[in-house]
């Protein structure tokens, strides 16, 4: 399996007053080339990816079998629910693989890049990066979003996750701003201040909590929207 190593050429001294003055910054070629390469080429080739929806709070979670088995009507009640939802709400529609559901095995390099991001050199880029001295650990999920995903405004403040910064590893080539997709910062007025275009092997991140949304991915959309995304949180890595 593919060792995974950072691309070498960028300074995290460097880089931290430029996030500690905007709170959010991008890295462009984050991992080495084939490293990158190879994550990506394993997420356009899982079959372990579930779609995912909220419900209120609720997050409801559809495995390819569950999928299957739905008829035109199962997918006219959800696509109304989704989108009753996210026209007032916070709402979200996007695949996912989650690594705690089992899915470790199936994406062995999903699983250890979460592992390099939890490792000491790492864990010590990202505090320089942020200033936040108690990062102890970073979460990671992979995200697939294709035509009519997104991602509605919110914040990421969950209290007790220790959530003191969000990441995306953005994974897909040659993706352009109309095809939607992305990730956006608004101001109080609902202003956008900054909209990132996903793109290939850079790294997004930003503190937590600031008002954002992934936007609504159009048919435009060539291909899908492949990121790895999770957040560097204070404490001991969970176990489990
Ligand atoms: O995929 C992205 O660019 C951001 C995802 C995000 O905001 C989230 O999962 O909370
Ligand atoms: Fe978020």
């Amino acid at each position: 399996m593919t060792q995974l190593r950072l691309n070498a050429s960028f300074d995290p001294n460097e880089i931290a007053a430029r996030f500690q003055t905007f709170r959010r910054l991008q890295i462009p070629n984050f991992l080495a080339p084939d490293c990158a390469e190879a994550l990506y080429r394993e997420l356009a080739e899982s079959r372990a990816w579930v779609l995912t929806a909220n419900r209120g709070e609720q997050v409801i979670d559809f495995r390819e079998e569950m999928l299957a088995g739905f008829s035109q009507d199962d997918w006219i009640k959800l696509d109304k629910a989704v989108t009753l939802g996210g026209r007032f709400g916070f709402q979200f529609r996007y695949d996912t693989i989650r690594l705690k559901d089992g899915g470790a095995a199936q994406v062995p390099l999903l699983a250890a890049f979460t592992d390099f991001l939890c490792s000491d050199e790492i864990v010590a880029m990202f505090r320089t990066i942020t200033g936040a001295d108690d990062i102890g650990f970073a979460d990671a999920h992979a995200s697939r979003y294709r035509p009519h995903h997104f991602l509605t405004t919110h914040d990421d403040r969950i209290e007790d996750q220790g959530r003191r910064a969000a990441y995306v590893l953005n994974l897909s080539p040659g993706w352009r701003p109309d095809w939607g997709g992305l990730l956006q910062f608004y101001d109080a007025q609902g202003n956008v201040e900054r909209g990132y275009t996903p793109a290939f092997n850079t790294l997004n991140i930003f503190s937590v909590p600031q008002p954002h949304s992934v936007t609504w991915v159009t048919p435009l959309a060539a291909q899908p929207r492949f990121a790895v995304t999770g957040w560097l949180r204070a404490g001991e890595r969970p176990t489990a």
